[in-house]
């Protein structure tokens, strides 16, 4: 490959490489006009540059190497970092994060940025906001904030953060009630559900283009607002493509609270043939009840009353059962029910305006019927002209309600359009799309070079080096009138027998030799624009159909005829004479004549721009290997902006200004009496700058040598502060030390008398301080001596006692041991005793026992040998017994008479008496029977028989008398007794 200026073998250099844009590497050998690289494949070579900061830079004019893969590393470095957002000069260029970063956007970043100076923070689409409002406040011009970017990239949110800083600067905090920044902030949910969908590339994807004006008041608060939208995409509310779905409104309102699905018969969405030809009916994180409640409540705020809000939502349902009206071939078209309460129009009258077109010929008024196809097709112009009728009355109804402020001076308009689209099958919509990127090119190349241009010849300097792509012939090729594309598809869409095929071959014929269209060689109804992005071929098929924008006459009448009033308020009755003249509009001179107001807006007021660029690949690292993102940057004008910047001479100085910013650079030159502009070039010859051009009135300096002026200007500056502040500070410091020396001396003699004194007082604490610790120490350590022998006695005493106890213990320990021996022994020798004398008694009895025996038997031998013994002994034994008793009963008796002595004495007294007198009457009988015995004898017979009785009162006399002594004998005894008791009492 061909070796570029400045690279030498071992350069680290970037490759192009087809797949991942750019690749490093190294050079290891230059020959002739060949460069090798490891890594290499033979594509274009571009410088490294291995000192760059490994976090990127924040401004890309500030990057060495300034090449497309510089730049590109550059984004994919900050990228990382999460550094989304980086400038080139003016130009915000803003990477799609994919992720919420909520730190990036809080009130805290607002105050941040509130006044900063541009560039002294990171790069913000705060900083950038902040810029046109301070140049509005500053300098009393409108300004403009221009968002582009394709599909996906972040428009939409770099919008919405942009208006919620605008508001933040410019809104009247504590107002009551709707505020104006409120509602405009508010406008973007409703705008948003009924111009959003999902798309391929974006679920959330605005299917309009939005230019917001945001009016300020002389003290820089807004004081209205203007929403101005453009070719919203009307395809979509009849024809969407998996995995895409049709306009937000139409989810939410399947999704809202019952009753009011009850009230516009809706239901699943999946009913609707508008919404089931794709399968996604849901969008992930989101639901659709909440976003229904959402979108009414944010409504409500931008002022639509509940009324208008039912009507808007009805027509959604009407379209939506619109939708499901089928067509069947036959004379008369067969439709499913008609549903006229929706629209409140008349069943037949839609089934008219539906199946019936009217021709007028001169001759009369033929009415045809369409067959099934072209109903099909009336019924969805119908739905799309009812969508975007009611999407245009939302915006103007958002406007009229925000209000204007006629008395405004200034404005900050934000623009959010879509970005330059190329696809493999680009249509009409790509083609309108891409005419209003080439007019924000234009307008950009004006503003950005054409500017820069004028000054340099107004300045009367050379600048003949800067190209640019000047896109005005594209413009031409486009919009041009008579002539143009749209004014040819204009034409052929009035000719009733155009077709595609015609309206292309009319193109080829136009522009053959126009150097920014192509015909492309195999096809017969497509054609490339050459635009300043790259080129784009469009299909021209559908280019006739999508840009009549005409309300079919019998539509018209129709809903000019519907009994809702907000319906019929959509299509107002046309005049007599316009229905007449012309039923065409085209969509094409409409969008052109809008885009023209809004570049007549935008010429108005001091640009500033924002490129959003999206990552084909949300994943971090990839985003270097991206080859789309280049294009995404040639498409916003980044790089072509960067390489005029390089070019160009960005920075430029009156004369006045530079002498006076840069004059200190060169005293000697403003000394000399020179004119400013040789003074100018003098200084700046001086200073060694190469390649600056002196104007008529200006300095113009490339880029980098401001800076490089500025560096010396604060070298010079410093060195002069620096002499200045040496000779004062050596006056100040002399000054100060001849004080200090002053007042050193009379501090030295002061502190030396208090020093000694101090001494002195020291010496005399040291001595009392020897004396009290001598004493000390001897009192510590006699009470210690002390304390340590009193201590030994008490131990001493202790174990001695301890001692005696322990003796004492042994000796009661061994008495007590002799007594229990001695009880012991004497116990063993009891028993032994008693053992010997019970076996002495044992062995006695036993002798004793056999004794007995022996003579007992000798005594039975005896016995038997005399009976008279054995009487003897029967009667011994009998006496013996007797006695025996006789003694225990006298025991008894005994003891019985000495209880009952005194009274025995008395009876046994009385007993003695009783017995006198009975012996006495004893006496006195016996005396009588003797008597009256002898009587009886003497008076018996002489021979008479002694009869027994006499013998028996013999022997009881005798047994009487027996008594009688005997009882004499005891009483006697007893006079003993009674009369010995006394004594023996006594004793
Ligand atoms: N600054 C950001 N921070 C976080 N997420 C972002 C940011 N910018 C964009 N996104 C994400 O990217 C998605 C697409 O962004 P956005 O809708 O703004 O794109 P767009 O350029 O307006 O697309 P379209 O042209 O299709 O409307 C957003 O829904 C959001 O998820």
């Amino acid at each position: 490959m061909a070796a570029p200026v400045n690279i030498i073998v071992g350069s680290h250099v970037w490759v192009e490489h087809p797949e991942l844009a750019w690749v490093d590497g190294e050079v290891f050998k230059i020959s002739a006009e060949e460069v090798h690289v490891h890594t290499t494949n033979g594509q274009t070579v571009f410088p490294k540059d291995t000192e760059a900061p490994p976090g990127g830079v924040d401004d890309m004019t500030k990057l060495s190497y300034l090449h497309e893969p510089g730049v590109l590393h550059n984004l994919a470095a900050r990228y990382e970092l999460n550094e989304i957002y980086t400038y080139t000069g003016n130009i915000l260029i803003a990477i799609n994060p994919f992720q919420r970063l909520p730190h990036l956007y809080d009130t805290h970043m607002m105050e941040q940025y509130k006044g900063a100076q541009f560039g002294e923070l990171s790069p913000h689409v705060f900083a950038i906001a902040d810029v046109a409002y301070r140049a509005m406040i500053n300098e009393g011009k409108s300004n403009s904030i221009l968002v582009s970017g394709e599909s996906g990239a972040g428009k939409t949110e770099t919008t919405k953060m942009l208006m919620r800083y605008l508001a933040y600067l410019g809104g009247r905090s504590g107002v009551e009630g709707r505020t104006v920044e409120q509602q405009v902030l508010e406008s973007n949910p409703v705008l948003e559900a009924f111009g959003n969908a999902k798309t391929v590339r974006n679920n959330n994807s605005s299917r309009f283009g939005k230019f917001v004006e945001l009016q300020f008041d002389k003290n820089g608060r807004i004081s209205g607002a203007a929403v101005r939208t453009y070719l919203l995409e009307r395809s979509r509310v009849c024809q969407i493509s998996d995995p895409e779905r049709n306009y937000h409104c139409f989810y939410l309102l399947c999704a809202a609270p019952p009753e009011v699905r009850e009230k516009f018969k809706l239901g699943d969405p999946k009913s609707f043939h508008y919404l089931n030809q794709s399968n996604c009916y849901a969008l992930d994180g989101v639901d659709d009840t909440e976003e229904y409640l959402a979108t009414r409540r944010a409504m409500d705020i931008v002022g639509i009353s509940e009324e208008e809000q039912d009507a808007i939502f009805r027509v959604v349902a009407a379209i939506l059962h619109l939708g499901n009206i089928e067509f069947a071939k036959g004379e008369e078209a067969d439709s499913s029910v008609i549903k006229d309460e929706k629209s409140r129009c008349d069943a037949k009258s839609l089934e008219d305006a539906l199946i019936n077109r009217v021709m007028v010929t001169p001759e009369e008024v033929i009415t045809r019927t369409l067959d099934p196809v072209a109903a099909v097709g009336s019924r969805d112009a119908l739905a799309k002209t009812v969508y975007s009728r009611l999407f245009d009355w939302l915006v103007d109804k958002i406007n009229s309600s925000i209000g204007q402020d006629p008395n405004s001076r200034t404005i900050i308009g934000v623009l959010d359009i879509y970005g330059f689209e190329s696809f493999k099958l680009n249509s009409f919509e790509q083609f309108c799309i891409n005419f209003t990127n080439e007019k924000l090119q234009q307008h950009f190349n004006q503003h950005v070079f054409k500017m820069e241009q004028e000054e340099y010849t107004k300045e009367e300097i050379n600048w003949s080096y800067i190209e640019f792509v000047d896109n005005q012939d594209v413009l031409d090729l486009i919009e041009k009138k008579p002539g143009g594309i749209i004014a040819l598809l204009d034409e052929a869409c009035m000719f009733p027998k155009s077709t595609h095929e015609t309206f292309a071959q009319k193109l080829y014929q136009t522009f053959k030799s126009n150097k920014r269209f192509i015909k492309p060689k195999l096809s017969r109804t497509s054609f490339t624009i050459s635009h300043y992005a790259g080129e784009v071929t469009y299909l021209a098929d559908l280019f006739l159909d999508k840009n009549k924008d005409y309300v079919v006459a019998e539509h018209q009448v129709l809903l000019t005829a519907s009994k809702c009033p907000f319906v019929s308020g959509l299509f107002p009755p046309l005049p007599e004479e316009s229905s007449k003249s012309s039923k065409f509009s085209s969509i094409g001179s409409r969008f052109k004549l809008q885009l023209q107001s809004l570049m007549e807006t935008l010429n108005s007021t001091e640009p500033h721009y924002i490129r959003c660029v999206k990552p084909n690949n949300a994943l971090r690292p990839a985003i270097f290997e991206n080859a789309n993102i280049i294009q995404q940057l040639r498409c916003g004008g980044v790089l072509e902006a960067i390489r005029i910047s390089c070019a160009g001479y960005p920075t430029r100085r009156t004369f006045y200004e530079f002498l006076h910013r840069f004059g200190v650079l060169a005293p000697d030159v403003l000394d000399g009496n020179y004119d400013d502009k040789v003074a100018c070039e003098k200084i700046l010859d001086k200073m060694g700058l190469k390649g600056y051009q002196i104007g008529k009135t200006k300095v113009f300096l490339r880029a980098g040598q401001m800076a490089e002026l500025d560096a010396r200007r604060a070298e010079v500056l410093g060195n002069a502060a620096r002499i200045i502040q040496r000779q004062i500070r050596t006056y100040i410091a002399r000054k100060e030390f001849i004080a200090l020396r002053k007042a050193a001396i009379v501090l030295q003699s002061y502190w030396r008398g208090i020093l000694a004194c101090k001494l002195y007082e020291q010496l005399r604490r040291e001595a009392a301080a020897l004396k009290i610790q001598k004493n000390f120490h001897s009192y510590t350590a006699r009470t210690s001596y002390l304390t340590a022998r009193s201590s030994a006695i008490q131990l001493q005493t202790g174990l001695r006692a301890m001692v005696a106890r322990n003796e004492f213990r042994f000796r009661k320990q061994t008495k007590a041991a002799i007594i229990i021996e001695a009880y012991l022994r004497r116990h063993i020798a009891c028993s032994y005793y008693k053992s010997l004398k019970k076996a002495a008694v044992i062995t006695q009895c036993g002798w004793r026992r056999r004794v007995a025996r022996r003579e007992l038997r000798n005594l039975k031998m005896a016995a038997r040998e005399t009976g008279a013994l054995k009487e003897a002994k029967d009667k011994l034994e009998k006496h013996v017994e007797e006695l025996t008793w006789r003694l225990q009963f006298e025991k008894q008796l005994r003891t019985n008479l000495e209880e009952e002595k005194a009274q025995e004495i008395a009876k046994l007294q009385d007993a003695l008496q009783a017995m006198q007198l009975q012996v006495e009457e004893a006496n006195f009988r016996i005396l009588k029977e003797q008597e009256a015995a002898r009587k009886a004898i003497e008076e018996a017979p002489p021979i008479v028989k002694e009869t027994p009785v006499i013998v028996h009162d013999t022997e009881k006399i005798e047994s009487l008398t027996a008594e009688v002594d005997s009882l004499k004998v005891c009483t006697l005894n007893w006079v003993i007794i009674i009369v010995k008791l006394p004594f023996d009492l006594q004793v």
